[in-house]
């Protein structure tokens, strides 16, 4: 058994590989331009040689005296080259040479197929070895034309085969040449024969009015061999009258006779079988192609680049974004040392001893990081937090006891001039312009001075509270101006919920670059609760579309999808396209949901669950963090939270799940958490001015003919009670009702998958389908009943209704 799997192996051949020498792009113009270079000089030499080699011949003995003069247009080298390669060589096949190498610098140069080149160098040395010998036989009077080589073959080859011997000997090489490199057959040489012989005919019969006479008398001087041969040929060409009339004629029937079974045509049947071999083979390469339409669609075009409607388009530069004088960290000695002596005196007093105590530096707090002596309880450290405070005299002294995965205890106490972090720092850090993440964040800066980056792709939601004036709206355009600066319009969308209507009022400079609204809306910023509704529903069906669309792609994700898509492997033509981000930012959450309440919660809750595979990130900042308005379903989809400064520890633990937020000390201080650990960062500050630098640059460029469109959505005003009126019918009625009589399946899920609608609008439809009596009532988890029994029924049914 063994064995024959090791039989198997041996007889599958494997491909030819060649060597692989790796040329850099500069190697290979290099490399490709001296062959070609070479090769020509070559060829002029040895064209020139043919005229002036006789001349040369004596100066070659002194190749090294600069007096001696040669002829060639190549001069010396030239000339010795000449002799190299067609006297003392091959001859005059020499220039095959000359051409390989040639050849040989066009392949390096356009880096074609190497393989070929060897098979090109193989027959083309064949050739030239052939024709040497050939012309070796006129060694004696023109010995430039087979060469020494040639020549020397030739004889070597007559003193043991004799000349018939040697001409044989070389028929025959040229037969193997064009058998195996022209695949010539025997076939092909008669097909020649007989066209020729079918042309003479043609001619023949074209010169004489009366075709019919002088065919049969050809035919009749046929023997029955040539007849053979040329009944092989006729038969193909249908259109040749005069073979139908030979025929027809009953005279030559008994040399037709003959001619079926002699005939060649049957050979010339197998050669088309192998023919068709080929064609299969061909047919097979072509399948092999169309399954890789995407690969080929890439070789053809590139891969599809979705920026390319706005290429022109140019990132804001850093120069619109301020610098502050009092950015960097300065050290104040004396500070430090002040505050370790007094939270060292502190713990003292309370009987606690340090081993060890370290400062990190931070924007506005600096922390101190303390190693108590063994056998001291933590808590107790953590219980005297306002007496630290009260000791240092300073306001928002946090304690992290332990801090997580150091085993230390943290002591962070605010500096006496805090540092702003400009936005324009933490941008052009290298973190942030380095960065491969979807939806990259500078948010600011750490406690040690390092650059925080997040991505809210992975958050994948955000929650930002903070009471008044501690710098939620900074936050906020820290996060937009982030996205300006990484992602281009193609890439990011965003939705602008701003019920003060002031905070985000300079984005509508960028509507047609960067901004998505609602197809009738006028205003891309959405400052009117009703239509913030209609939005929220509009981005459902976004989503819910965004999924099929997945979906059918066979995507998990948008990034995975994204990726499909620009590889050409998803069609447009099945609704397929390339899928921005869409960030949706609500400002002032808790005004919405105190007007707003339920018809809000439930979009945003319903975005916050499933959203995130399909791009569609929420940003929602409030000022209000109480239980009303962060609620519960809300909370549980937002594991991203943003606290600033809050008045109380319980609004801190309602969006920390712990203290904290209560102790910082404004201004842009902040702690983040991702679900576990706690970061405290120094918000990067950006300014209303630098803002509306930022898109009056971005809005002067060339944008898309308007803002990104949302899916129409049909709001709460059509209806939804039973006694619909007809007219206030769903565009869509007559078609979900179909759908729903065809499947005979009274589902909402059926219309929202067939008909790609939002959960609310096939909702809706429903209710009017059984307003209409086409379903029967709601009935808990079964679907509900279609009281339609066909397509004619319905349309008997709603003709009724109309009279
Ligand atoms: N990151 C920061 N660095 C320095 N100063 C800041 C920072 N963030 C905010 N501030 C200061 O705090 C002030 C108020 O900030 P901001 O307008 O963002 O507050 P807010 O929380 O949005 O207030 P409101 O809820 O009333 O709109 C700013 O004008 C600025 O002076």
């Amino acid at each position: 058994m063994a064995k024959k799997k090791n039989d198997i192996n041996k007889t599958q051949k494997k491909p030819f590989k060649l060597p692989s020498l790796k040329l850099s792009s500069q190697q290979k113009l290099i490399f490709g331009s001296f062959l070609i270079i070479f090769g020509t000089i070559l060829f002029m030499a040895f064209l020139s040689f043919i005229f002036t080699g006789n001349a040369d011949q004596s100066s070659l003995s002194d190749f090294a005296s600069r007096e001696v003069k040669t002829e060639n247009w190549l001069s010396k080298s030239g000339a010795w080259l000449s002799d190299f390669f067609i006297q003392r060589g091959f001859g005059i096949a020499s220039f095959i040479i000359a051409i390989l190498i040639v050849l040989s610098g066009v392949y390096v140069l356009l880096n074609l197929n190497k393989t070929k080149l060897v098979s090109h160098w193989f027959w083309g040395m064949l050739s030239v070895i052939w024709l040497s010998v050939l012309f070796g036989f006129f060694g004696n009077s023109y010995d430039i034309l087979g060469g020494t080589i040639g020549f020397e073959v030739n004889t070597y080859l007559q003193d043991y085969l004799g000349i018939l011997g040697t001409v044989l000997l070389l028929v025959f090489g040229l037969i193997v040449y064009l058998a195996v490199r022209f695949k010539v057959t025997f076939e092909s040489f008669t097909n020649i024969f007989n066209s020729a012989k079918s042309k003479i005919k043609d001619d023949f019969s074209n010169t004489n009015d009366n075709t019919e006479e002088p065919v049969i008398a050809l035919d009749n001087n046929l023997s029955e061999e040539a007849a053979a041969i040329k009944s092989a040929f006729d038969i193909p060409l249908e259109t040749d009258e005069p073979v139908l009339v030979k025929k027809e004629t009953p005279k030559p029937v008994a040399e037709v006779a003959p001619l079926v079974v002699k005939t060649p045509v049957f050979d010339e049947d197998d050669e088309d079988d192998e023919d068709i071999k080929i064609e299969v083979k061909k047919v097979a390469e072509e399948l092999s192609e169309s399954n890789n339409l995407s690969d080929k669609l890439v070789a053809d075009f590139g891969q599809f680049d979705p920026t390319l409607e706005l290429s022109k388009y140019q990132f804001p530069p850093l120069d619109l974004l301020k610098k502050y004088d009092s950015e960097g960290i300065t050290i104040n000695q004396e500070e430090l040392e002040e505050n370790k002596n007094k939270i060292v005196e502190t713990l003292k007093n309370y009987n606690i001893g340090i081993a060890s105590i370290k400062a990190t530096i931070g924007p506005t707090v600096t922390l101190y990081e303390i190693v108590p002596d063994a056998g001291i309880r933590i808590s107790k450290i953590k219980n005297l937090e306002d007496d630290i405070a009260l000791s240092l005299s300073a306001l928002g002294i946090r304690i992290i006891a332990p801090i997580p995965g150091k085993g230390t205890i943290g002591i962070e106490v605010p500096n006496k001039n805090a540092t702003i972090v400009s936005m324009r720092s933490v941008i052009a850090s290298k973190k942030f312009q380095t960065s491969d993440m979807q939806l990259p964040i500078a948010l600011g800066k750490t406690i040690s001075n390092e650059t925080f980056v997040v991505d809210l792709a992975k958050m994948p939601h955000l929650l930002m509270a903070g009471a008044t004036g501690q710098g939620k709206s900074v936050g906020l355009n820290a996060v937009l101006t982030s996205l300006l600066y990484k992602k281009h319009p193609a890439e990011v969308k965003f939705v602008l919920v701003d019920p003060k209507k002031v905070e985000l009022t300079l984005f509508n400079k960028i509507e047609r670059h960067y901004l998505a609204k609602l197809p009738d809306s006028e205003d891309a910023i959405i400052t009117d609760n009703t239509k913030v509704i209609n939005t929220l529903n509009s981005l459902c069906i976004e989503m819910d579309n965004r999924y099929e669309l997945l979906k059918n792609a066979l995507c998990r994700n948008i990034a995975e999808y994204n990726v499909k898509f620009k590889e050409r492997k998803l069609n447009p033509n099945d609704g397929h396209q390339f899928l921005p981000y869409i960030v949706l930012v609500v400002d002032e959450f808790a005004d919405l949901i105190m007007t707003a309440g339920k018809e809000v919660e439930t979009p945003i809750a319903r975005l916050a669950q499933l959203a995130r595979a399909i791009g569609i990130h929420l940003i929602i900042a409030t000022q209000r963090p109480s239980v009303n308005v962060i609620t519960g379903i809300i909370k549980a989809n937002f594991p991203a939270r943003i606290a600033f400064r809050v008045t109380s520890k319980i609004d801190s633990r309602t969006i920390l799940d712990g203290s904290g937020a209560d102790q910082l000390i404004g201004r842009g201080d902040m702690l983040f958490t991702q679900g576990n650990d706690l970061i405290r960062v120094q918000c990067a500050f950006v300014d209303t001015p630098e803002v509306e630098k930022i898109t009056d640059y971005i809005g002067s460029q060339k944008a898309y003919p308007e803002a990104y469109l949302l899916p129409e959505f049909v709001g709460e005003e059509s209806g939804t009670s039973l006694d619909i009126d007809i007219a206030d019918r769903d565009k869509l009625f007559r078609e979900a009702a179909e759908v729903i009589v065809t499947a005979q399946q009274g589902s909402a899920s059926l219309l929202q998958r067939k008909l790609k609608l939002g959960y609310n609008r096939s909702g809706r439809l429903i209710d009017q389908l059984e307003a209409a009596g086409i379903v029967g009532p709601f009935e808990g988890s079964k679907a509900r009943q279609v009281l339609i029994t066909d397509l004619t029924a319905l349309d008997r049914h709603l003709e009724n209704e109309i009279l």
